[in-house]
């Protein structure tokens, strides 16, 4: 097959439109990154979109990951601490700065259970900063189903209740509350978000109340935790994400030593309101950037430590 000189075969026509397809293909990939780069500085809310989805990506490529070690261990409270590891770095990535104060307080002997306000899944970043060793949180039963996820949450010993279904929740919750009680089970403590469900914003929905039976039946304390609020630097309202602190308040534990289940809905309502006494002051305080050192607890319920043993750690 001779050319043309000079002239323009069939062959030649479709191999000119493959080299400007490819042309225009080299020039989509660099100019993919560099739109995103800018729609990234420019847009908030893509800001925002992306930093959520690396969050999610985080999580499920470490559950991935880590899972088939932490099978070797089986289920253990042990791999907790796999999980805590993993998500340690995340606050770095998004330039958050933890304050904690009162870290102290969590340094006890016995078992106990924790409760924290719950404002977002950014909870996770504050919960992982102050978790005690052998201390597995109570979890909706929904995340089990988030494939590699669930598993690393089933293999960390996480505790899943139905949310829905009270009397099955409530047995799982005695449940757990005979294994903190028996003596030949290591020291376990016990994470709650006695709000239920996420509450952005700077205030609290009322607790449910099964952290408080729990810890009534198991007769260990209860040691409250507030997360300062995240307007600052966080909204999924408004798709907002930028660097910010947070701060982290441990509040004195509360004795149940001697409760009974009469006596829960009062405890629930003392706990709510130091907790929520605790989260005004932070949110008045600059957003919980300030300084809330002066932070008067009000009654030390129960406490024999007394106030004043607040100390901080800025991380
Ligand atoms: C290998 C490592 C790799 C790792 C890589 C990373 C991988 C993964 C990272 C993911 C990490 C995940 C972290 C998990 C965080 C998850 C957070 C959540 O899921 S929060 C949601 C779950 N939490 C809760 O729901 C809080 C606990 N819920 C309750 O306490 C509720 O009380 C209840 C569910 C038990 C019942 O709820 P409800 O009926 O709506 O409301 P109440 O007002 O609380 O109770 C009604 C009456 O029932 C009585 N009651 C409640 N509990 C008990 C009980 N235990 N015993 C006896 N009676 C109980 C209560 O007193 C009320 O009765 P009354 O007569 O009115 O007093
Ligand atoms: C085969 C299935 C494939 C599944 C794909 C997996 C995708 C999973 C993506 C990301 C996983 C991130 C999990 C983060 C867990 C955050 C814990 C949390 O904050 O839970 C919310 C819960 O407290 C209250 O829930 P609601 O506010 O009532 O709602």
């Amino acid at each position: 097959f001779q050319e043309f000189p000079g002239g323009w075969s069939g062959s030649s026509l479709r191999g000119g439109t493959m080299d400007l397809l490819l042309l225009l293909l080299l020039h989509g990939l660099l100019l993919l990154p560099l739109a995103a780069l800018l729609l990234y500085r420019c847009s908030s809310t893509f800001q925002y979109l992306c930093k959520m989805a690396f969050f999610n990506c985080w999580i499920v490529a470490m559950a991935t990951l880590l899972s088939p070690f932490a099978a070797f261990r089986g289920r253990s409270v042990e791999n907790m601490k796999l999980l805590r590891a993993s998500l340690l770095p995340l606050k770095r990535f998004y330039g958050i700065r933890m304050r904690v104060r009162g870290s102290e307080r969590l340094q006890l002997p016995g078992p106990f259970v924790i409760v924290c306000n719950h404002q977002a899944s950014l909870d996770l970043i504050g919960m992982v900063e102050v978790i005690p060793d052998r201390c597995v949180p109570i979890a909706k039963r929904e995340l089990l189903y988030l494939g590699t996820v669930g598993w690393a949450c089933w293999l960390s010993g996480i505790i899943f209740i139905e949310r829905h279904r009270r009397d099955a929740a409530i047995g799982v919750i005695s449940r757990t509350a005979g294994t903190m009680r028996r003596e030949n089970v290591s020291r376990l403590c016990v994470w709650v978000f006695p709000e239920g469900t996420r509450n952005p914003g700077r205030s609290m929905l009322p607790f449910k109340r099964g952290a408080f039976h729990l810890a009534v039946q198991a007769q260990v304390p209860i040691v409250p935790i507030v997360i300062s609020p995240y307007c600052d630097f966080f909204s999924s309202k408004e798709k907002r994400f930028t660097s910010g602190t947070c701060t982290i308040q441990v509040l004195p534990r509360v004795e149940t030593r001697g409760l009974s289940p009469k006596d829960v809905p009062k405890l629930t309502e003392s706990v709510w309101q130091a907790m929520a006494k605790a989260l005004a002051e932070m949110s008045m305080s600059d957003h919980g950037d300030q300084d809330t050192e002066q932070l008067q607890l009000g009654e030390d319920r129960g406490s024999p430590q007394g106030q004043g043993d607040t100390a901080e750690s800025s991380k």
